[in-house]
């Protein structure tokens, strides 16, 4: 069980965190989300011990760890920028982390070499531990980072947007990849994103940030379907605001073709998504765009039309009509 309290940190005059409470169960898969600049990697720098708070108290297993350094503190990560060791070869950057302990915590040669095998057959590289980086393709190396974080076996995993720099496909399947990895290995992870699909899909709590503040955290559905603010409700999936101030998400809004019910709106744009049509329109009521679906398999109003719409009934976004934009 981590636990952080009172957390606060800042740059010169720039506070970048501010009272962050924040517990962690074991064996947890947590994302911390937010935009650039909103405290994730300084939170997460804290955790590990890169860097130390100003005020409040970072515990594991009830220990206060807060001024202990990175290496007392038992965690494996995997930053975006922290490259592997060009000189040295899969197998040896996998088991630099053993190597490097003193005299009487490191394991023999043979050992090292063995468990490098081991963690390089985990994370599906079997037999690629004489290559060295510049052999690999981007996905391979992240993957080399993760089996070089496990090695030392952290009691915590640490990931700040570990797969922030590979291209969209390979980004994803190195996401389930990554979410079979935790299902079997249960290590307590916790993974800085500042994408929302990633974070909802992978993470069994998401903590939103905002300013250095956590806004929200919650279970992905508590998140997507509830959210505690306007902020959440607009950086964790669509949404549109709708005459009477209500946020509601595009794909819960519906035509209403019997009758003059709902909300009477002139479509400005459609577009195709996927299976679905994705449609803008104007209302009398309101500065700004509507945004809302419709079945893809069906013609689409067009561009001028008059159109009522109304949305399903449970998926309101409720209380939100201050700040919403
Ligand atoms: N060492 C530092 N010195 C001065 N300012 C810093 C330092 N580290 C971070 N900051 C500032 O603190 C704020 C939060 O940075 P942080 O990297 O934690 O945000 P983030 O949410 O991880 O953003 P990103 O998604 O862009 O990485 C930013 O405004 C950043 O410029």
């Amino acid at each position: 069980m981590i636990e952080l309290s009172g957390i606060a940190q800042s740059y010169g005059a720039q506070t970048v965190l501010q009272d962050i409470d924040l517990s962690v169960r074991d064996g947890e898969f947590l994302a911390l989300l937010g935009p650039s600049g909103s405290g994730k990697t300084t939170l997460l720098r804290i955790i590990a011990g890169l860097a130390f708070p100003e005020r409040g108290t970072v515990c594991f297993n009830g220990e206060d760890v807060t001024d202990l350094k990175v290496a007392q503190r038992k965690v494996g990560f995997v930053f975006q920028h922290y490259a592997l060791f060009k000189h040295m070869t899969v197998a040896d950057n996998v088991g630099f982390g053993l190597s490097v302990r003193g005299r009487r915590e490191r394991p023999s040669r043979e050992a090292i070499r063995a468990r490098a095998e081991e963690l390089l057959d985990l994370v599906q590289l079997g037999g690629l531990g004489a290559r060295y980086p510049a052999q690999l393709s981007g996905g391979q190396r992240q993957r080399v980072a993760l089996a070089r974080a496990l090695a030392t076996e952290p009691q915590l995993l640490l990931l700040d947007e570990p797969f922030g720099a590979l291209d969209a496909q390979v980004r994803k399947h190195l996401r389930r990849w990554l979410g079979d990895l935790h299902k079997q290995m249960g290590l307590t992870t916790i993974f800085v994103t500042h994408d929302q699909e990633e974070a909802l899909e992978l993470a069994d709590r998401v903590v939103v940030m905002e300013g250095g503040r956590i806004e929200q955290v919650g279970s992905p559905e508590e998140i997507y379907m509830a959210p505690a603010s306007p902020f959440v409700a607009r950086f964790v999936g669509e949404s549109t605001r709708l005459p009477g101030g209500h946020l509601v998400r595009p794909h819960d809004i519906e035509i209403e073709t019997s009758g003059d019910v709902g909300h009477p709106v002139q479509v400005a744009n459609v577009f195709r998504k996927g299976g679905f049509w994705r449609i803008e329109a104007h209302s009398e009521e309101l500065a700004g765009l509507i945004e809302f679906d419709s079945d893809g398999r069906r013609s689409p109003p067009a561009a001028g039309d008059t159109v009522h719409i109304r949305p399903r009934r449970f998926h309101i976004i409720h209380g939100l009509d201050g700040g919403a934009s």
